[in-house]
């Protein structure tokens, strides 16, 4: 997103939510977010790979057939079961009120399929906010209301059964983990027909530069291919560099 489309998104997110989404996004997040948002998950998969870095998911998708790739910075949310027979706010609601434009939430819920921990309402809220999706490490219900909406969902599974009396927000912008990755707010996040990949904030200049030279080399490959090369030739490991031609 530049410039100029992150400052009309904040804009029209403060039109229908009434509210300041307090989003500062700066140039040079800019930037990077519209480098990001060229590249799929596979091609920043392979940069963590060839890095030694953590970050790609398997076992979470798309739940429904959203065809706009998910690119944003991530607000985590831990999800846990409700201890008390205390009133509590709903799972995710102080997130989405807290949250805006380019900002993706993922909740960690332990990847439980017997309880949903995000539905129609929080969507809805979430669409008002600009909120560019959810990924959940778990489940959700609802579904068609978000399709409707155009909210994209990720997560493992739908189900019918209500997160209310259940699941609980236990905390927010804190470490979490999802399908066994490290994951903290600010790190950047591609959800798309292939998964969701997660790049650590720290790290993202250099996976998103590798990222951007595998694409190259697989459109290289492609190319051969046309060409008439036989695959197994221009698929051989020999063609693949080492971590230390990587860098
Ligand atoms: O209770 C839930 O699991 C969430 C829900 O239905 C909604 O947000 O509409
Ligand atoms: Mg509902």
């Amino acid at each position: 997103m530049t410039a100029a489309e992150s400052r009309l998104t904040n804009a029209a997110a403060t039109d229908v939510a009434g509210t300041d989404t307090a989003v500062t996004d700066t140039a040079g997040t800019d930037a990077l977010r519209a480098r990001i948002a060229v590249l799929d998950s596979c091609a920043l998969s392979d940069a963590l790979d060839t890095l030694g870095l953590t970050g790609a998911t398997t076992g979470i998708r798309a739940l429904w057939p959203v065809t706009e790739p998910v690119v944003g910075t991530v607000r985590t949310v831990r999800a846990g079961p409700r201890r008390d027979g205390q009133p509590a706010a709903h799972i995710a609601a102080s997130a989405v009120e807290d949250s805006g434009p380019g900002q993706v939430l993922v909740i960690a819920n332990d990847g439980r399929l017997d309880v949903s921990c995000w539905g129609g309402i929080l969507a809805l809220a979430a669409t008002r906010r600009g909120i560019g999706g959810v990924v959940i490490d778990g489940a959700c219900r609802d579904i068609a209301e978000s399709e409707s909406l155009g909210f994209p969902v990720f997560g493992r599974a739908v189900v019918p059964v209500s997160a209310r009396g259940r699941i609980v927000q236990l905390g927010m912008d804190e470490r979490i983990e999802v399908a066994g990755n490290p994951v903290d707010s600010g790190d950047w996040i591609v959800a798309d027909r292939n998964g969701v990949v997660f790049v650590p904030a720290a790290e993202a200049e250099r996976v998103v530069a590798l990222a951007e030279r595998i694409v190259r080399r697989e459109e290289d490959m492609a190319e051969a291919v046309r060409a008439g090369q036989p695959v197994g030739q221009v698929m051989h490991d020999s063609r693949f560099p080492s971590v230390e031609e990587a860098e």
